[in-house]
């Protein structure tokens, strides 16, 4: 095994840089988030997603404050995490930048389930949340999403962020 070094950091610089590279290490499955309300339509590529109980169905998405999508999603108290397969790269490329918010949803097929958030079509799965609370995560709010609605396939790979690239899951 190649051994790396260890570090320690004061510097909040060097910390974030530090951080960054070892989160690069760490693969997560990508998804695109949307909303849709009479705070308007949004979506955004999204890595910090996770599961936090079954009883009620909850997620929690990670979204940073200062992203232009952040006053859409909670203002409208209700998103979608579509979770996206290996065919769906340049579509996360598109959601995962500085593309104009009607850009970003012309590049693909949406539906809805419950809350009128938009579903991606051929998502691999699709969780239609409304956000039951909001926690403080400094640059980030935490948000707890409860699922009204799943929509799933069974079929396709996923895809993976790792390196600051994406490779397909299987
Ligand atoms: N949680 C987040 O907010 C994430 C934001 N991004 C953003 O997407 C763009 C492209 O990503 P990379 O080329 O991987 O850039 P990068 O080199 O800045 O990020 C490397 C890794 O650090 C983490 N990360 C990056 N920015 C972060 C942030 N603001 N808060 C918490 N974790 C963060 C992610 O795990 C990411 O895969 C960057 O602008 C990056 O900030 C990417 C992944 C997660
Ligand atoms: C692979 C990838 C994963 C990302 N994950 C997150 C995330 O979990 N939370 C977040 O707030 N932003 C994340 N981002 C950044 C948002 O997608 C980006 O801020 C969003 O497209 C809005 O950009 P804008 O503020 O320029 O509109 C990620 C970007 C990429 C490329």
């Amino acid at each position: 095994m190649a051994v790396e070094k260890a570090v320690a950091v004061a510097d909040p610089d060097i910390a974030r840089a530090e951080f960054r590279n070892a989160m690069a290490r760490m693969a997560a499955a990508v998804n695109i988030v949307t909303t849709d309300g009479p705070a308007g339509l949004a979506g955004f590529a999204a890595t910090a997603v996770c599961s936090v109980t079954d009883n009620p169905p909850t997620l929690l998405v990670c979204l940073n404050r200062g992203a232009s999508v952040h006053p859409a999603v909670t203002q409208n108290g209700v998103l979608c995490v579509n979770v996206l397969s290996e065919a769906h790269q340049d579509l996360s490329r598109l959601f995962g930048g500085k593309t104009p918010v009607a850009e970003r949803f012309a590049a693909a097929a949406w539906s809805a389930l419950a809350t009128g958030a938009p579903v991606l079509e051929d998502a691999l799965v699709s969780f239609d949340c409304r956000i039951v609370r909001q926690a403080d995560g400094g640059t980030h709010d935490i948000l707890l999403c409860e699922v009204d609605a799943i929509r799933r396939r069974d079929n396709g790979q996923g895809l993976v962020y790792f390196d600051r690239a994406y490779h397909p899951a299987g």
